[in-house]
């Protein structure tokens, strides 16, 4: 049975029955993705800690985590048992409190009436147990201490040196901050608004990701409540208080667009009686893609919804800063003005929600001043809106706070000197930045410290605040892929047999059902590697998808090529359920959010490991079960292929999932050969040369994808293969041969 016609048996075709049980669809009953290992008491005992304390006592060392914390054990394995339990323990917490209401306690100044905070060695062990690694990767303050010293100190040379050494070794100290052990927390010990904790709390988010566990406390720095102070630094010692650089790496669909933008629009609404508001954005957020900007507004609005707290996305037309050239043009305001078509129309931006304002009197084609708190660009948005005559860009003194989301893509060469160039615009002297992404190369790291000391030196004049620490939070193993997907490295030998294999998991056949491999179903992604490579295989399966299940507008493919307009109703529709296939580039491999994907499907390899990563990371969100990732590869690929197979078996080893039930097998590992570095990097930027050479629609090429549908050529087929019927086929080889090239061209897919 086609999955298509058993979707569309419901009175919702767009819809999966809810008998159904989609593997990505619904709430995640458990956000977080670690923490199996506190089970195996592979941690210290914490009989003595003070939230052990708190009637945990009967639990194993692992239960002793307080509810909220203890998903992981949790999420698999707990029994109905252990959740009444833990649902007791989590009622006698909030009897405590006086209250169920996790937001409102605490008083509106966020003060008393909070839980005790975790001693060090508690922290450390909830922080290892989430493989929340937490190191000062910078501390400039130190380094700039030392260098005088050092000068003066010629004669005690050898004592300088190991004075050096400490700091040094200081300097990569590992800290463990307090972890954050619920959402309600925020406010009681960290004393965020009310409204962003309600904001918080409508959107279902109850417990943190370890992303968003660790990120927080050291983001938002104050804490208030705590036994000795209101204000006090992290246990560790490292003075932070929320006054940090952040360089984050977390696995996809970690939450970590939350864990960036609560303590921003946090710091945005206790800023906002000081600041001057007119003064232009006071933070800008920016992404590689359109979609993922667009997502990132999305969840700011939600998140600053009632607060005041506008957020924009930076769209043509819009411009951010007033430019010397517009107060001329306020002189010569009756003069002809030139048209101001080449910055778009104003109806462009009706969707943004941002609130533009009209500067009647000034140059028309400098028409609208964005005046949103945040912005959320692309960098090439953001740049062409600063451009000035001499080439030079607009300086945006009031940013203070700058996040690179998926940071390694945009300090990538394709990127970087955007990135930079907006980085150095952002002059305030306070200006915090924050590094995200699921991926980061030891080069980001290095490029990052070089950046922050070539800004800071370069500002004038020379700021006379304290320099911020680089601190760097990595959750997880650096460059693996979530461990809560089922991974799939299938051999297609050539072109034609990925076609086949593409349309064997549009029709699985009862055998393919059965097999022990974890099936894929619709809605999912398909990804290729070049632009007219997705257009050619959307219009390959047109009309693959039967009229009864919706027929071609079940499918649709999505690419850089098309007007904004148009990706934006295709994502639409994708989010709706409306496009069950949605064929594209890597233009959707980083970042978007998709919630109820079932899978991805790699019908080209991916350029690299990092890229594997973010596509397939597009499933299994938010601690989601059940997500599949189909790998095709061909001849053509195996030169390449055993970076993508190493990340299988890493994440299929954080699974659990033993060396010889992976879908990566040792011998596939010993056979495949090791991609020299110059392959690595000849993959990174021209992807596998052999799709490249041959052209769409051209020739009859081993890259080729036929830019007819497969109806259509079946169809034609058929013709020709009656005409050669016709011509009389005992007339020898010639038509035989004809007759077994149109046959190999003409796959019928899978009926039932
Ligand atoms: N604490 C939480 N509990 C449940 N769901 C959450 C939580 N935090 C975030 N989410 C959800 O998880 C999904 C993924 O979040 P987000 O897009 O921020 O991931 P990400 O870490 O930025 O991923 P990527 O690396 O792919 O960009 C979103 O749908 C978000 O609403």
């Amino acid at each position: 049975m086609s999955i298509f016609k058993l979707l569309s048996r419901s009175a919702k075709p767009a819809q999966a029955s809810p008998a159904q049980t989609l593997p990505s669809s619904g709430a995640a009953a458990n956000p977080q993705l670690f923490g199996h290992d506190e089970r195996n008491g592979s941690h210290k005992d914490t009989t003595t800690s003070k939230k052990r304390k708190r009637g945990l006592d009967n639990e194993d060392s692992a239960s002793a985590l307080p509810a909220d914390i203890d998903f992981f054990g949790g999420a698999s394995r707990r029994t109905e048992e252990t959740r009444e339990d833990d649902a007791k323990t989590r009622r006698t917490e909030h009897a405590r409190h006086s209250t169920d209401d996790p937001v409102s306690l605490g008083r509106e100044d966020g003060g008393a009436d909070t839980v005790e905070a975790y001693d060090e060695e508690e922290s450390k062990r909830i922080l290892r147990s989430h493989k929340l690694k937490i190191v000062v990767l910078e501390d400039f303050k130190a380094k700039e201490e030392e260098a005088p010293t050092e000068k003066k100190k010629k004669s005690k040379k050898r004592k300088s040196k190991n004075d050096v050494a400490d700091k040094k070794k200081n300097a990569k100290q590992q800290l463990y901050p307090q972890p954050l052990a619920s959402f309600a927390e925020l406010r009681t010990r960290y004393g965020i608004s009310r409204r962003l904790a309600e904001n918080l709390r409508e959107q279902g988010y109850k417990v943190p990701t370890e992303v968003q566990l660790g990120a927080l406390p050291l983001l938002l720095g104050k804490r208030t409540g705590d036994s000795n102070s209101s204000t006090v630094t992290d246990p560790s010692g490292a003075g932070l208080a929320g006054d940090v650089d952040l360089l984050t790496v977390a696995p996809t669909g970690s939450g970590k667009t939350i864990a960036f933008l609560v303590p921003i629009i946090n710091a945005l609404l206790s800023e906002a009686k000081t600041s001057n508001r007119s003064a232009g954005p006071r933070a800008v957020v920016i992404a590689p893609t359109r979609e993922l900007a667009s997502q990132i507004v999305n969840e700011a609005r939600k998140l600053a919804k009632g607060t005041g707290i506008k957020a924009a996305l930076m769209k043509k037309g819009m411009e951010v800063v007033e430019r010397a050239e517009d107060n001329v043009s306020e002189e010569a305001n009756d003069s002809p003005e030139p048209s101001d078509e080449e910055h778009g129309s104003a109806s462009d931006d009706s969707d943004t929600g941002a609130q533009m304002v009209q500067q009647p009197k000034r140059r028309k084609r400098r028409a609208e001043l964005v005046k949103a708190d945040i912005l959320v660009a692309t960098p090439l948005a953001l740049l062409n809106a600063l451009k000035l005559q001499d080439d030079k860009f607009a300086d945006l003194p009031s940013i203070r706070h700058l996040v690179l989301d998926e940071a390694d893509v945009l300090l990538d060469p394709l990127f970087r000197e955007q990135t930079l160039a907006l980085w150095n615009v952002c002059t305030n002297p306070k200006l915090r930045v924050g590094l995200w992404s699921a991926t980061m190369g030891s080069n980001i790291e290095a490029l990052t410290t070089s950046t922050l000391t070539a800004r800071w030196t370069s500002l004038s004049p020379p700021p006379n605040v304290p320099r911020p620490p680089l601190i760097r939070l990595v959750v997880g193993l650096k460059d693996t892929a979530i461990p809560n997907i089922s991974h799939q490295l299938t051999y297609a030998a050539t072109e034609q047999g990925k076609l086949l294999g593409l349309r064997q998991l549009l029709h699985p056949t009862m055998s393919s059902s059965t097999s022990t491999t974890p099936s894929l179903r619709p809605p999912f992604l398909v990804f290729t590697q070049t632009i007219p490579r997705a257009i050619a295989l959307h219009s390959e399966l047109l009309y693959d998808i039967p009229p009864q299940a919706g027929g071609s507008t079940r499918l649709a493919v999505l690419h850089a090529d098309l007007g904004a307009a148009a990706r934006d109703a295709i994502m639409t529709r994708f989010r709706r359920g409306e496009i069950w296939v949605l064929i594209t580039t890597d233009l959707l491999a980083r970042g978007v959010d998709f919630r109820g994907l079932n899978g991805v499907v790699n019908y080209d390899v991916p350029n690299s490991a990092a890229g594997y990563v973010h596509r397939v990371g597009r499933t299994g969100r938010a601690g989601r079960d059940g997500g599949v990732a189909v790998t095709f590869y061909t001849q053509d690929d195996i030169p390449y292929v055993k970076n993508i197979a190493n990340v299988i078996r890493a994440s299929e080893k954080l699974r659990g999932v033993g060396e010889d039930e992976g879908s990566v097998k040792q011998w596939l590992l010993d056979a495949l050969p090791t991609p020299s570095k110059r392959d690595k990097q000849m993959l990174k930027t021209r992807g596998v040369e052999a799709r490249r050479r041959v052209k769409d629609g051209e020739g009859r090429g081993k890259g080729r994808i036929s830019t007819k549908s497969g109806y259509e050529r079946r169809l034609e087929g058929r013709k020709r293969g009656a005409m050669i019927a016709s011509r009389g086929l005992a007339e020898g080889n010639v038509e035989r041969k004809a007759i077994a090239a149109v046959s190999e061209s003409e796959f019928e897919g899978f009926d039932e």
